[in-house]
């Protein structure tokens, strides 16, 4: 074996950068392709000039070798298996890009991979699919061809790839054969692709490439950790190779530490903001011969960064490795570009802030100060600053539920196998340009006033042509299911133009939790009693739940998270009462996000989860008995946290299964679970329309396993990326397949359903 030559890693670096575009380029071209508005190559022709537009501006920004593959036109770790040639065979097309796009969003013939989120982040990665037969055979070409793009630019830059352990973890394995097989299973395989990629990197002339092992934070089994450090030995061993800097995040590298130090990685990045006991925790010795990447700058929020205390930990980390550069602690994928394009937020919030672009000042800053700082120098460790808890009392309980259930079936009269929707209706055009136009000032209040109650009224008659039996009002004026919420609420602030990529080409702009939470007057009220005043159907109040508001915004730290969501709580509390008042008898309060919050370490998850559903029922304790409260989950796993989910108490929950091909009605918590339950019979997430023999099945499916008074009838998510036709036909569908069942079945009660039947 010869040891690589390799140049110091750079002082200052940052894992990753966004790739959406300051004005969301991105989105606007992939859209434009999908459309056929626009070319393969005009397609290709964006990707490049956003690439060259991030790395220039990481250069000024001071950055010496900034990364590379870092850009993806829809997900990163699809990229990472189309690199390593794991591409189901039903996916291939005509060329790259359909092959690609397929993959990631399926097409008429075949349905996408599977999506889900990035570790504990909003972020969405497709899911690699590995079976026993997958065939590895390395395409370079990516990280080849950035390098000499950036090499055009006159920048050396580090190829970041998703490392090889991450990969197959994350990765699904499909059947191949009789056996029980692991992706992991597949690392010799996988590692002789990667073998390929490296060497082509190094012929290239890359000296440090930077491999994402995320996974190894997140708490592995002994096994795990054996097989990533036989992976981490084996690439080691390679000759020629560039210098390997192995990347944990999203936690404490824990026991996977000494394990890399056992290996010969020259570089092993650490997240100092999550992972807080790296600083006194042992540590191998062997990592005095390495470098510490030391994540000290937050990539997973919007605050800035206290010097002193992050320069304390460089200066005590500089004692112990060989040597220390400045980093970030994740990607900066997850937060938005630059804090200069908001123009509206309060100068003493503003302060507090660091977007993409000020978090690569902060590091190379850091790295400057640590340049100056004599050895052994440095201001010592404070004690870290314990966030002070508060402990709002808890309000009443409410009634057992069969209290309730007798009081709502008596108060609402529904027919057993109740149709619903989640929701969202289709956002159309016409409704996100009237609200751009009302925020240029373009379009006034009254105006924009009349065109959602236009909306409403359209959708509510929808529902009754449609014949569904609990409608909603659409949710017209939303322009996301928590950032209008924050709009709303006092403590928040929102953005103008953070947005952050959330999967492919969708985006949010998280709001910032700044300070105390507080409802000033009613937000929703107002539409649901419109809806409610233009109907004689039941209508269904819709509310965005506690944990999911706090999940999906960036939030203060100086208060524990759990009291920061027990003040939502008591936020949306006041929005049930009011809805309550005004004679909205079906309340829905989502927490699509429960799971999400999940802590990556088995041990922190019991607490959590137990906050998790108190918050839940804070939220909705103040509903009466007659008061149906429904929830609903989605891009959860819901499987994971049932029992959680029955904790929340609703009186109806919808759930997300159309992906997960009914899997979690076999769970036997769900045979347990005593409330009603509406198993998504419609993929919302594909534009394919079921048709109503398909739905008929899934509800008799559904019928083998739960007894009829508890079922539900609806979607499986808000249909708000739909189109009006796809959703009028898989709606009808829907009422028709539900009303050939329930005249076969009769009701059990408990839903709030009578007895009526069909
Ligand atoms: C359920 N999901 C959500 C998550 N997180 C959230 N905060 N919200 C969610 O709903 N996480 C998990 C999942 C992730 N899924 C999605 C699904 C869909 C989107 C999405 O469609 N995002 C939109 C942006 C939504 C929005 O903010 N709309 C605004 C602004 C609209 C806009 O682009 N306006 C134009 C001008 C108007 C015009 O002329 O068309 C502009 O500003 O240029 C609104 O409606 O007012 C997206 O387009 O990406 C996200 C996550
Ligand atoms: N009520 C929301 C939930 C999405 S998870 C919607 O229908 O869009
Ligand atoms: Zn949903």
């Amino acid at each position: 074996m010869t040891t690589p030559r390799i140049s110091p890693f750079p002082a200052a670096t940052v894992l990753g950068y966004p790739r959406i575009g300051r004005r969301r380029e991105l989105k606007r071209a992939l859209e434009a392709y999908w459309d056929g508005r626009a070319t393969a190559a005009g397609l290709r022709r964006a990707g490049l000039d956003l690439r060259r537009e991030s790395w220039t501006r990481l250069a000024a920004l001071g950055l010496d070798r900034p990364p590379s593959n870092t850009f993806s036109l829809y997900d990163h770790v699809l990229d990472t298996a189309v690199m390593l040639g794991a591409v189901p065979e039903r996916y291939r097309g005509p060329s790259a890009e359909d092959t690609y796009f397929a993959m990631a969003r399926g097409t008429d013939r075949v349905a996408p991979l599977r999506m889900t989120k990035w570790f504990d982040t909003n972020y969405h990665y497709i899911v690699p699919e590995i079976g026993p037969d997958t065939v590895f055979a390395a395409d370079p070409g990516k990280p080849v061809a950035e390098v000499r793009e950036a090499r055009e630019l006159g920048l050396s830059t580090r190829p970041v790839l998703v490392g090889p352990v991450t990969f197959l973890l994350l990765a699904q394995g499909v059947p191949g054969g009789a056996r029980r097989f692991a992706p992991l299973d597949r690392l010799p395989d996988v590692l002789g692709a990667y073998k390929n990629v490296l060497a082509a990197l190094a012929a290239e002339g890359v000296d440090w490439v930077q491999l994402d092992e995320p996974a190894l934070a997140a708490g592995r089994t002994e096994a795990e950790l054996d097989a990533a450090g036989a992976a981490y030995r084996r690439l080691g061993a390679l000759p020629d190779r560039p210098g390997l800097f192995v990347a944990t995040y999203f936690g404490s590298a824990g026991a996977a530490l000494p394990v890399l130090a056992d290996t010969p990685v020259e570089a092993i990045g650490l997240d100092l903001v999550r992972g807080d006991d790296h600083l006194t925790a042992a540590w191998p010795e062997a990592l005095a011969g390495k470098t510490v990447v030391a994540g000290v700058v937050s990539g997973r929020d919007v605050w800035r960064t206290e010097p002193e205390p992050a320069l304390a930990a460089l200066a005590a980390l500089r004692e112990r490795a060989g040597s220390v550069s400045v980093s970030t602690s994740c990607s900066l994928l997850h937060v938005p570009y630059d804090l200069a394009a908001e123009t509206t937020l309060e100068p003493a919030l503003v302060r507090r802030l660091a977007f993409a672009d000020q978090k690569v000042a902060e590091v190379t800053g850091l790295a400057a100060r640590l340049a100056v700082l004599p050895p052994g120098g440095g201001p010592s460790l404070p004690p870290p600053a314990a966030p002070v808890p508060t402990r709002p009392p808890a309000p009443p309980a409410r009634s057992p539920y069969e209290v309730r259930a007798a009081a709502q079936a008596a108060h609402l009269r529904l027919p057993p196998l109740p149709t619903t929707t989640i929701g969202s209706f289709p956002q159309t055009g016409e409704l996100r340009a009237a609200r751009a136009a009302l925020a240029a000032g373009e379009l006034g209040e009254a105006e924009y006033d009349r065109r959602v109650r236009g909306e409403i009224e359209r959708v509510v008659r929808l529902q009754e042509r449609l014949g569904l039996d609990v409608l909603v009002h659409g949710e017209p004026e939303r322009n996301d299911m928590v950032q209008y919420f924050a709009e709303h609420l006092d403590g928040f602030a929102v953005t103008r133009n953070g947005w952050v990529q959330s999967y492919g080409s969708r985006c949010t702009r998280p709001p910032i939790l700044h300070g105390d939470v507080r409802r000033g007057a009613p937000i929703t009220v107002r539409w649901a009693e419109y809806a409610r005043s233009l109907t004689a159907m039941p209508v269904k109040g819709m509310l965005t739940g506690p944990v999911t508001i706090v999940a999906w915004s960036f939030v203060r730290r100086d208060l524990p998270l759990r009291d920061v969501v027990f003040q939502v709580a008591d936020a949306v509390r006041d929005e049930v009462r009011d809805l309550e008042d005004a004679g909205i008898s079906i309340i829905q309060v989502d927490e699509p996000a429960l799971r999400e919050l999940l802590p990556l370490r088995a041990a922190d998850q019991e607490a959590y989860l137990a906050w998790a559903v108190e918050a839940y029922r804070r939220a909705t304790s103040g509903a009466g008995d007659r008061t149906q409260i429904h929830t609903h989950l989605c891009y959860s796993d819901a499987d994971q946290i049932l029992a959680a989910i029955d904790g929340l108490d609703a009186d109806v929950t919808s759930i997300e299964s159309a992906r997960s091909h009914g899997r979690i009605l076999t769970e036997p918590a769900v045979a347990a679970f005593a409330r009603g339950l509406g198993p998504g019979v419609y993929d919302i997430h594909s534009p394919r329309v079921p048709d109503a023999a398909e739905v008929e099945k899934s509800l008799r499916a559904l019928l083998d396993v739960l007894p009829p008074g508890r079922v539900w009838v609806n979607p499986d998510c808000g249909l708000k990326t739909r189109t009006y036709p796809q959703v009028e036909a898989a709606l009808t569908n829907l009422v028709t397949a539900t009303r050939r069942v329930r005249d076969t079945v009769t009701s059990g009660g408990g839903t709030g359903t009578d007895a009526r039947g069909g």
